[in-house]
């Protein structure tokens, strides 16, 4: 089995004079009708796709507005046993945008009609508050490595719930950069099954289940143009 590299989520800072102030995020339009959306299983109980979750005027929009945040170069050098992540991030803790796009893209929608309690590990109360937003440009990737659940407060009410699948909205597509997962051999010293790797798409959000039965996965190297990711994460109560 692959060692353990974990992608440790820097953790939004508590201190309210180092917080990241909430950008003024573009109105989420337009978006097609969630009745008109469908998840589709990549890997059954491991990987769903929803196309066209955002619209490529969407795309475009939020593109050019997340071009005008301050993203940083990630890493340097990680810590002992963190994941190798070469790419520009912008990250923020923002529960009033987490549940704008959770109700405003149709993700609720479509979550609540395709969920019984075990599809997504727990009742889903939302989207995690913490968002990512990655850019890839050529040479840029994610290093191998397993995502971790996370364990909150969530919302107003402040549940105690913990993170259990991870979402990537992809806004660009580019030569490269695709997301690929490394399932394990069943048994030990067996086979291991083909990876499965999945272009991106314009618009498409991926969802894969993280914590203790995430599979090994990596954003690959962009050969050419850029990939722009949103990642957040489902929330389930604990
Ligand atoms: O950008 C990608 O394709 C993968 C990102 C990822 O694995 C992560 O955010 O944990
Ligand atoms: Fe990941």
């Amino acid at each position: 089995m692959a060692p353990r590299m974990k992608q440790t989520q820097p953790q939004p800072k508590t201190e309210a004079t180092t917080k990241t102030r909430a950008p003024n995020w573009p109105p989420l339009t337009p978006v097609i009708p969630a009745a008109h959306l469908s998840m589709e299983t990549v890997l059954a109980g491991q990987i769903v796709i929803i196309r066209n979750l955002f619209t490529s005027a969407l795309c475009r929009n939020y593109v050019s507005f997340l071009s005008t945040l301050p993203l940083t170069t990630t890493p340097g050098k990680p810590k002992r046993g963190e994941a190798v992540r070469v790419n520009d991030r912008f990250q923020v803790d923002d529960p009033a945008f987490a549940n704008r796009l959770w109700e405003a893209s149709g993700l609720k929608y479509l979550v609540e009609m395709n969920e019984d309690e075990t599809t997504f590990d727990g009742k889903v109360l939302g989207l995690n508050p913490n968002i990512r937003v990655y850019r890839y440009r050529p040479g840029q990737f994610f290093d191998r490595h397993y995502d971790e659940s996370n364990k909150l407060q969530f919302g107003e009410g402040k549940v105690p719930a913990k993170t259990t699948w991870t979402l990537l909205i992809y806004l660009t597509t580019c030569e490269g950069g695709e997301t690929a997962f490394y399932p394990e051999a069943l048994k030990k010293g067996g086979r291991p099954p083909n990876p499965i790797v999945v272009p991106l798409e314009t618009g498409m959000a991926l969802l894969h289940k993280h914590g203790d039965d995430c599979l090994f996965h990596e954003g690959k190297e962009v050969r050419s143009g850029e990939k722009w990711v949103l990642r957040s994460d489902l929330v389930v109560a604990r």
